[in-house]
């Protein structure tokens, strides 16, 4: 899948840096960063959670300036509720209303739809997605829990199923198992369903799918220039040194 100049799903996953900034300034000081930092990563996430407290001209304004200044980066516009471990507490009408104004109307190239939002709703904004050419990235999050291997990759079938073009799941372990559990549910879902997938195990235990998801089938790692969106994610620099390590020999 080829967005901009960025292939996902070849070569090395392609590192995403979410944006969490609450105010223009925070988001300034994030643009900053990453233009110095601009060979760190490849996508930028714009965590428009974090503008929650904004009215939606604000909101979308501070999204516009992002696609704006980063224009050369793929954008993924994605509102994380706060079920699934983002800071949103926006109603599932709002949800709906925001992601279907960032589809129709910012230049973003994919969408993250959390997948157990309520089944109308997914698909509309599945459908608006499709309509526009916009990538959809698929979700789901869990910061108390892994699920069992068979509840996972039956969630990836369903989310293929559904139209996703990214398919994605991060969740919290309880311990070696568990992301071990995940890494395989990759592996398995990459070469069953004809899409990408990405599965992230957090916390510290976890760390190990962000830097070696890639050798198990994961298009994508996130990781962070300012501050941390998620427990266990890793800055983007030490991200990419980490990531070069498995194309040493080639
Ligand atoms: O889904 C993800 C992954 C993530 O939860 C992480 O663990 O790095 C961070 C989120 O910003 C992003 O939307």
């Amino acid at each position: 899948m080829k967005i901009k100049n960025v292939t996902i799903g070849e070569g090395q996953p392609k590192v995403v840096v979410s944006f969490t900034g609450h105010s223009a300034e925070e988001v300034q000081a994030e643009i900053e960063e990453a233009k110095k930092n601009n060979d760190k990563f490849d996508i930028v996430e714009i965590r428009s959670d974090s503008f929650d407290a904004m009215n939606h001209e604000d909101h979308f304004r501070l999204v516009d300036n992002i696609i704006e200044e980063m224009a050369d980066c793929p954008i993924i516009y994605t509102y994380r509720t706060n079920g699934e471990g983002g800071s949103g507490t926006k109603s599932a009408a709002e949800y709906q209303s925001l992601v279907s104004h960032a589809i129709g109307n910012c230049d973003i190239d994919i969408v993250d739809i959390e997948f157990f939002m309520y089944e109308d709703i997914v698909n509309q904004l599945i459908d608006e997605a499709k309509e526009k050419g916009v990538a959809v990235l698929l979700s789901q999050h869990d910061f108390r829990d892994t699920p069992h291997f068979e509840e996972m990759m039956a969630t990836y079938e369903n989310m293929y199923e559904r139209g996703g073009d990214i398919l994605k799941l991060a969740y919290q372990p309880a311990g070696g198992r568990d992301v071990l559990s995940v890494l395989s549910a990759v592996h398995d879902a990459r070469r069953k369903f004809n899409c990408q997938v990405v599965g992230i195990s957090m916390g510290e235990t976890g760390k190990i799918t962000r830097v070696a998801g890639g050798v198990f089938g994961s298009c994508m790692t996130y990781g962070h220039l300012v501050n941390q969106a998620a427990p266990g994610q890793i800055g983007a620099g030490i991200l990419k040194e980490y990531l070069n390590i498995f194309e040493e020999d080639r």
